[in-house]
């Protein structure tokens, strides 16, 4: 496809290389497989990738995209077939972030997969063996990372569909080292608060509010937990108070309310873990139903993997929440993973809720002219902006304070109009404009932590020295676009 028409397009076109059907083509990846794209590192190829990556053709590589295949969407162990989530994130950089096409790398790290169906499939592409685990596996990375950044020093790189455990060890192990950042964890995380902070204006209440928002979270994976603790920081920042911050959030896995009863707490789970003695009238374990119909919550957030656990009985319990406008945020994909479908939100919750999906939706019709209108809550609002501001600013690492910088601007976007309508997020039709926005932001936030080392003639000095229009001006230049000299020259 020819780029501008992506471009150009991108509404109708988003969710054809992007979410939902890239996970369609993840599925069925071996069967449909034609030609390579980007670049497969398998664990037999230890020792090898320093080689490998200086054979990669192209002199200059920006973005990275980079995912062992593990957790593809909702979808589970996909093994090698989950390079279609790099391929499609990397189109998005192209379409909303203007970066180089010759510059970004898909990579696959195949370290086997537990996925017995695709093991069994005479067609499956990938290493037929069960998954690396422990020290074994961190050395493939490591070994890849090291790679990567001795040929490309200021390449950025992104994690992608890793399972909970790698994606936050990794994210961890690497984010004071090299320029990269895990997109479950922090973009999600980030496009939430966003989406959050808009549900608290759209409810009529003032943004110092946040801190009293009753927010329930079902899923605490590598993104529900993101989420919390973003919005966690972001309270402390508002209250000044980093110990209570948590407690207007609730959080569920597929065991129920986690509390700190729960045998063998998740460590990373621990921090928004309910005391028993806080909650009167709920148990370890309750269901999201009981949790529902006790906590009356303003806003139900699912990132659960799980299609359909916002059941009738749940969107029926949310009429009884405290808020007038309460706010339901479907975030799994793809579309049949959603937590709810934005006909059964509106038809069981009510017409008044804030509604947000992680795949899109079409609006809902309600009769008598009103509109019900979806928000497509997804990462692919911030990652671009992250991954370009920080190639940009020439960011050492990506760090807190850039992110929130991020979600703080894509929040500030909306005009209080569109937020009394529901709407919380601007029309992807304008992504390349929130891209430049969010990328200077970011940009920006670097440069105040004195990270940015500066991106080709443009120097550090330079960059501390423009105003912020200047900035968005200086994205906005460095995106590539592509031109095409004409097939007929008119005379
Ligand atoms: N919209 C977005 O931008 C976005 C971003 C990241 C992830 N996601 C989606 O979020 C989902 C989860 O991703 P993840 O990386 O956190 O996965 P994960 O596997 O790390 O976590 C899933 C969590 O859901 C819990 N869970 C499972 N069944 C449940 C049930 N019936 N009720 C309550 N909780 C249940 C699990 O216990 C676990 O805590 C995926 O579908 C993914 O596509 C969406
Ligand atoms: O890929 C997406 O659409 C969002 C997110 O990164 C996910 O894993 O679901
Ligand atoms: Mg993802």
């Amino acid at each position: 496809m020819l780029v501008s028409v992506l471009i150009d397009n991108i509404k109708d076109f988003a969710p054809i290389i992007y979410t939902p059907t890239v996970g369609l083509v993840c599925q069925n990846y071996s069967g449909l497989f034609r030609r390579p794209r980007g670049m497969y590192f398998s664990a037999k190829d230890k020792g090898e990738m320093m080689s490998m990556i200086y054979n990669w053709p192209s002199e200059k590589v920006d973005m990275i995209v980079l995912t062992d295949g593990s957790r593809i969407l909702g979808l589970g162990d996909l093994g090698v077939q989950g390079i279609g989530i790099p391929i499609g994130k990397l189109d998005m950089y192209v379409a909303a972030a203007g970066i180089n096409p010759q510059r970004i790398l898909p990579v696959m790290l195949d370290v086997g997969t537990n996925n017995q169906k695709l093991l069994e499939d005479p067609l499956y592409l990938g290493l037929r063996q069960p998954r690396f685990e422990g020290e074994e596996y961190l050395s493939i990375v490591d070994e890849f990372m090291e790679a990567v950044f001795t040929r490309w020093p200021k390449a950025i790189v992104q994690f992608e569909d890793f399972q909970m455990k790698w994606a936050f060890e990794t994210l961890e192990r690497y984010r004071k080292r090299f320029c990269m950042f895990n997109d479950d964890i922090q973009g999600t995380a980030g496009v939430a608060l966003a989406g959050l902070l808009g549900t608290v204006r759209a409810q009529g209440r003032s943004l110092a509010d946040f801190p009293n928002q009753k927010i329930v979270v079902v899923g605490a994976g590598s993104a529900g937990l993101g989420v919390l603790s973003m919005a966690v920081q972001a309270v402390a920042k508002m209250t000044g108070k980093g110990k209570t911050a948590a407690q207007n959030f609730f959080l569920l896995d597929k065991d129920g309310l986690i509390t700190k009863e729960r045998k063998s707490l998740d460590p990373a789970a621990a921090p928004f873990a309910k005391d028993p003695g806080q909650i009167v009238g709920l148990r370890e374990g309750a269901s999201l139903l009981e949790v529902v119909k006790k906590v009356k919550p303003d806003v139900l957030l699912g990132l659960s993997g799980v299609g359909g656990v916002f059941n009738e009985e749940v969107l029926k319990a949310l009429r009884e929440s405290e808020s007038s406008k309460p706010a339901i945020f479907a975030m799994s994909n793809p579309t049949m993973n959603a937590e709810c479908t934005a006909a059964d939100a509106f038809k069981h919750a009510g017409e008044n809720i804030v509604f947000a999906s992680g795949s899109p939706f079409e609006n809902v019709l309600l009769g008598n002219g009103k509109v019900g209108y979806v928000n497509q809550a997804n990462n692919m609002y911030l990652f671009p902006g992250i991954g370009l501001g920080a190639l940009l600013s020439g960011a050492r690492f990506i760090t807190d304070r850039m992110w929130q910088a991020a979600a703080e601007c894509l929040a500030s976007y909306m005009t209080d109009e569109e937020i009394q309508k529901g709407i919380l997020y601007p029309s992807i039709n304008s992504i390349r404009h929130i891209t430049a926005e969010v990328g200077a932001s970011v940009l920006r936030a670097a440069v105040a932590e004195e990270l940015a080392e500066g991106h080709g003639d443009v120097g550090p000095k330079d960059l501390a020295h423009m105003s912020k229009e200047e900035t968005v001006g200086y994205v906005s230049r460095n995106m590539w676009f592509p031109i095409y000299s004409p097939l007929v020259h008119e005379k």
